[in-house]
């Protein structure tokens, strides 16, 4: 099945890039979040980046112009009646996200594949919300998704192979690389990665070290780009929580369990870089 028309649910941090890079490999997209604000502003941050790429010399004007121009904004589920493809963004929850593929399942016409970013939820559950769980998949996006290289491909219980090979194919087209991973809870980046980043928020728990010295120790010490606090307000403390709480109740291991801090910066709201204050504070 050849895909031409894509909508990408939630303008947030993930959703804005995962449309600009589906809009900038020649696909048509429509930026799906049902407030306002929020679509605004993902738009925005879109036109930045891709004005930054011209500034660096990566693009030219015309293909940001054409970017642009492959690009529309909708609040409303409906606007999926003509694509191939929808891609999921919204916040990482159950609930949510379960609401979201059985509306769409309504809206999207019948070829359409639909894929979640979700990070660690089984895609087999998201898949039972709709009618088409042959064509529902787990396409997870790495951030920042322009950067970054990965996609995990992640095949519920009853997903195609039309439907991996066509969300493969798509993944090369955008310059990523696929990497196919079984559902599992976390499936590997962040049962891999979120551990350790829960492991660090609990030495800063434990007064073992300030959040400074974990980063510096990890960033000097281990070559890791970001340090695990700096990593983690980046990704928004309320994701990785979800993602802790994925691994602790799909495991019920209790090596798993969120750290007691990270559950109290986000019951404040504090959520990291995208609400200005986590570990560090953003001005
Ligand atoms: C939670 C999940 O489910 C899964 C996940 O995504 S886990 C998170 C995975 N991501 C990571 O681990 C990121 C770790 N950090 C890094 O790799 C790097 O720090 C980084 C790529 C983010 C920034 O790199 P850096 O060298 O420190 O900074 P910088 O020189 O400013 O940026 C490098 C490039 O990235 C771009 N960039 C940085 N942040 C960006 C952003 N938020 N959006 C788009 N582009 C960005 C810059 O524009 C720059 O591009 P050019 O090469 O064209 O100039
Ligand atoms: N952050 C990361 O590093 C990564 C995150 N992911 C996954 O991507 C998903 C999104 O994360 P992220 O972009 O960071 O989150 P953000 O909080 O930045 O963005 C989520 C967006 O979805 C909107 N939204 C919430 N519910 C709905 C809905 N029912 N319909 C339409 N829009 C909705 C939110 O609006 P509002 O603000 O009004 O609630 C917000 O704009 C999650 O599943 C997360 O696990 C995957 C890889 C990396």
């Amino acid at each position: 099945m050849a895909i031409k028309k894509v909508m990408v649910i939630g303008a947030g941090q993930m959703g804005a890039g995962i449309a600009q890079v589906c809009a900038q490999s020649g696909f048509n997209v429509v930026l799906n979040d049902m407030n306002e604000e929020a679509l605004q502003k993902g738009m925005k941050n879109i036109e930045k980046l891709l004005t930054r790429a011209v500034e660096k010399e990566r693009i030219t004007n015309t293909d940001k112009t054409d970017t642009l121009n492959r690009l529309t904004s909708s609040t409303q589920l409906k606007d999926a009646r003509d694509c191939d493809l929808v891609i999921e963004a919204v916040v990482e929850n159950m609930d949510v996200k379960t609401k979201v593929f059985s509306e769409l399942d309504g809206f999207a016409p019948k070829h359409a594949i639909l894929a979640s970013n979700t990070s660690s939820l089984p895609i087999t559950e998201i898949a039972a919300a709709t009618n088409r769980p042959d064509q529902v998949i787990g396409m997870h996006f790495m951030n920042p998704v322009p950067v970054m290289k990965l996609v995990e491909i992640i095949r519920g219980l009853q997903t195609s192979d039309e439907t991996f090979n066509a969300i493969q194919t798509m993944t090369n087209e955008l310059s990523k690389t696929p990497v196919e991973v079984k559902d599992f809870p976390g499936f590997v980046s962040n049962r891999v990665l979120m551990p350790m980043i829960n492991e660090a928020i609990y030495t800063v728990y434990e007064g073992v070290a300030s959040p400074e010295d974990i980063d510096t120790v990890m960033k000097l010490g281990t070559n890791h780009p970001m340090g695990p606090l700096t990593l983690a307000d980046f990704i928004g403390l309320d994701t990785c929580l979800y993602i802790m709480e994925v691994l602790h109740e799909g495991f019920g291991d209790s090596k798993y369990r969120p750290c007691p801090l990270l559950r109290q910066y986000v019951k404040a709201g504090w959520l990291g870089k995208k609400t200005g204050r986590g570990f560090y504070q953003y001005s």
